[in-house]
């Protein structure tokens, strides 16, 4: 729709086109509801975007798709995502040795086999002598507890007594080497955050949808799902780059003019869902910055993300991300992915340092594509939050989805996106 075409009214105004925003445009596409969708950006998707550059696929940081998003497998097709999956298991820098840890589910009493003596294997990794990364029982106590998430319901992982993931992994009776050279540089990349004050629950369902399923890239760049999640929806109701300024039940002013409506959803980042609606409150948030290196010689021979288990608290993780997705590269190149969790954006020069060190092996060939700065990538969701699922009606017929109503994932968008949508149909008909 051209911004000339607005109309003056509608039944329901969605604010924002991201995960949130499209799918409670599906859901009240097919409820038929009369709806339009106003979008500030040129295109859809917010914070889960892709650029093509110079033949390199540049995701607005590096994130995954993960198959076990029930949200996201009920909305889209995962098959014509084309996706290239991960490794499952990570491996962990340590001094000397690079250790491979399987995944706990698969391979429960695997200890052993993160052990990699003096032969390089499927990775290309070698490692000098035997030793692995946590101690004794860790991997049984990892296993018991991504089964329990894996296998109790929902609603029973999200009424279990709440605390900080930092004090669950503690409770699970976790050691502090397997904390320290494992979990946490692992979290950290997927919380935004190294200090584990994410909430039980939020880590629950994290280990729960790791536990379950897989992680991927679309052939074409994340920005491939919320394409994906858009399809089925006229753009003939989607006006893009149309700012909406201010919401009041029944009206909602935007760039092009004002559009009167029976109910509002906003379905903005958390910065401007608080502007349009104070009562809300501000939303803390993480960042996430993703450096993108090119190389013709990847260090890996395989899609496996690589933590760094020294404890020196600046990578996250790093990844050759065209090993997944060969897409993501030119011909004869690959692509590298490193996270880096904080508000801090360390210069180039320290990540590749860093890279160096990881990885066991000179870097300075390494061409650097960009770096991208993401400061306000995820709601933050420290322990207690009493319901993760917050409420999406505010009154007055005005309603709130995104990140911030549940988990901070590509789910928890979805899934609030889905259930506000379901309460304005009910508002609607009340
Ligand atoms: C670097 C990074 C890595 C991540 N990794 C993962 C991962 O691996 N797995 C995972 O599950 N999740 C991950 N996430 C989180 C996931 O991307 C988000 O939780 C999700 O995309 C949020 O969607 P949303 O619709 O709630 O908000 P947004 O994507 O922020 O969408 C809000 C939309 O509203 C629009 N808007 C804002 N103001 C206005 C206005 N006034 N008028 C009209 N429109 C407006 C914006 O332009 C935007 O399109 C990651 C996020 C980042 C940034």
């Amino acid at each position: 729709m051209t911004v000339a075409e607005l109309p003056a009214q509608t039944d329901v105004v969605i604010v924002g086109g991201g995960l949130a925003g499209l799918a409670a445009a599906r859901r009240l596409h097919r409820a038929g509801t009369p709806w339009l969708l106003v979008e500030a950006a040129e295109r859809l998707g917010g914070r889960v975007r892709t650029d093509a550059v110079d033949g390199y696929l540049i995701d607005r940081g590096f994130q995954v798709v993960n198959t076990a998003y029930p949200r996201l497998s009920a909305l889209v097709d995962l098959t014509s995502l084309g996706l290239g999956y991960f490794t499952q298991g990570v491996l962990v820098r340590r001094g000397e040795m690079l250790h491979r840890m399987v995944h706990p589910l698969r391979d429960p009493f695997g200890a052993a086999r993160t052990v990699l003596t003096g032969l390089a294997d499927a990775a290309g990794v070698e490692s000098r002598r035997i030793s692995s990364v946590g101690r004794a029982g860790d991997r049984l106590r990892l296993a018991a507890l991504a089964a329990r998430c894996a296998s109790l319901p929902v609603d029973r992982l999200l009424t279990a007594p709440e605390t900080s993931t930092e004090a669950a992994l503690r409770r699970a009776g976790l050691s502090d080497r397997i904390v320290e050279e494992l979990l946490r540089p692992f979290l950290s990349g997927v919380f935004g955050e190294r200090e584990l004050s994410t909430s039980s629950h939020v880590f629950a369902m994290i280990v729960r949808s790791f536990a379950r399923g897989r992680i991927g890239l679309p052939a074409a760049g994340i920005g491939a799902l919320p394409e994906a999640v858009a399809t089925p929806l006229p753009e003939s109701l989607i006006a893009l780059g149309v700012s909406a300024a201010s919401v009041r039940p029944g009206l909602v002013r935007t760039s092009a003019g004002a559009v009167r409506c029976r109910a509002v959803l906003v379905a903005t980042d958390p910065a401007t869902a608080t502007a349009l609606l104070p009562a809300l409150g501000r939303v803390r948030m993480h960042s996430l910055t993703t450096y993108y290196h090119s190389t013709a010689e990847p260090p890996l021979g395989e899609p496996i993300l690589l933590l760094d288990g020294d404890r020196r608290e600046l990578v996250a993780n790093t990844v050759v991300v065209s090993r997944a997705a060969p897409t993501y590269a030119p011909a004869g190149r690959h692509l590298v992915a490193t996270s880096v969790a904080g508000p801090v954006v360390p210069p180039e020069s320290v990540v590749r340092a860093e890279l160096a060190r990881l990885y066991g092996r000179a870097v300075d060939d390494w061409e650097h594509l960009t770096t991208v700065p993401v400061p306000e990538a995820l709601p933050a969701a420290p322990a207690p939050q009493g319901r993760l699922r917050k409420p999406v009606a505010t009154g007055e017929g005005i309603f709130v989805a995104g990140d911030h109503r549940g988990s901070p994932s590509v789910q928890g968008a979805l899934a609030s996106g889905w259930r506000a949508a379901g309460a304005v149909v009910g508002y609607l008909q009340g």
